[in-house]
């Protein structure tokens, strides 16, 4: 969950020689020498709000992927004619792109590993770290395996590991409503197997009776503090509740997580946690000192410290 997108302050005040050399980049895209109308009046609207670079990457999602141009015609700088309809719609997408509203959440999907998921306001989008995440669990869990997903929000990391592991049994809570009815849509379009609970994991008191071979998580992570680092577009519209913990208890979930874990963990089960990257080490020593075993970190492609993996 890296929350930092394109830095787009340092790209969009740049002077001097930076300024200079973004515009030879910019040379070197084919659709600024070929750029048609519609392309150029895109990047205008945008270029209000967005760096060059930004508004060029939008205005491609634009064009080929919600007003249906080919990626061949668009690179040619071919000119799209657009219906009233079509031009309504456009203008639509750029006020909204102009309010800072995440391009996925106007397009109502992004992709995870392949596969297109739902999204929506008050559900997190899901980010490539988690797709590392998943990567690394399909190689190592048990195809019959039995999955709890702690804060599933879209359903990404559950619908991933039911698709990737067809004999697998995965369960998946999260608190809030909105989230779990587009992790339930994102399980039947995908014809994957989930089974869905609306559960805080926080106050919840589960079945002694249910057991795991693993439990995951990519609980909420960001520290208020970190809010002044965070751009617009994920602090006015991506869930709170999916983001921020308090700064005094940065492990908040995951000690909780590790309780309930000694309980619903067989013997040997493991846990995988997408952390923050600040707080590897204190991950690992809580886990340690909760008495699991093999605790340690990864790194994601990055360089960051990005997940905890333990054994029960
Ligand atoms: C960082 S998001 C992760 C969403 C998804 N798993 C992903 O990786 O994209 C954290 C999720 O935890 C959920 N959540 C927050 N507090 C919770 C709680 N007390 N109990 C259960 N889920 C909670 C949020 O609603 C949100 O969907």
């Amino acid at each position: 969950m890296s929350l930092l997108s394109i830095d787009t302050e340092k790209t969009r005040h740049c002077k001097g020689p930076d300024t200079v050399f973004r515009n030879f980049l910019l040379l070197l895209q084919p659709e600024f020498i070929f750029m048609n109308l519609t392309t150029q009046h895109i990047r205008t609207e945008l270029e209000r709000c967005y760096s060059a670079q930004e508004a060029a990457c939008l205005s491609r999602i634009i064009c080929c992927e919600m007003l249906g141009q080919s990626t061949v015609d668009y690179y040619l700088g071919k000119d799209m004619i657009l219906s009233l309809k079509e031009k309504q719609e456009l203008d639509g997408i750029l006020s909204r792109l102009r309010d800072f509203e995440p391009i996925q959440y106007v397009q109502g999907t992004t992709s995870f590993l392949g596969r297109t998921f739902r999204v929506a306001p008050g559900v997190l989008i899901p980010r490539p770290e988690t797709e590392e995440l998943v990567e690394i669990m399909l190689k190592e869990i048990p195809a019959d395996a039995r999955i709890l997903d702690i804060g599933t929000g879209s359903g990404c990391i559950a619908v991933s590991l039911s698709k990737g592991l067809p004999c697998a049994q995965v369960v998946a809570w999260d608190i809030s409503e909105e989230a779990l009815a587009t992790a339930h849509r994102n399980n039947d379009a995908l014809q994957a197997s989930v089974q869905f609970a609306l559960c805080d994991v926080l106050t919840c008191c589960p079945d002694q009776e249910d057991r795991y071979d693993v439990i995951v998580s990519n609980p909420p992570y960001v520290l208020e503090k970190e809010k002044l680092q965070m751009e617009r577009n994920v602090l006015d519209w991506e869930p709170s509740l999916a983001l921020f913990v308090p700064d005094t208890d940065p492990l908040l979930f995951y000690r909780r997580i590790a309780e309930l874990g000694q309980k619903l963990l067989v013997a040997g089960g493991k846990l995988y946690f997408e952390i923050n990257r600040a707080f590897g080490e204190a991950t690992v020593a809580m886990l340690g000192g909760q008495g699991y075993a093999n605790a340690h970190i990864l790194k994601d492609i990055s360089g960051n410290d990005r997940f905890v993996i333990a054994e029960r």
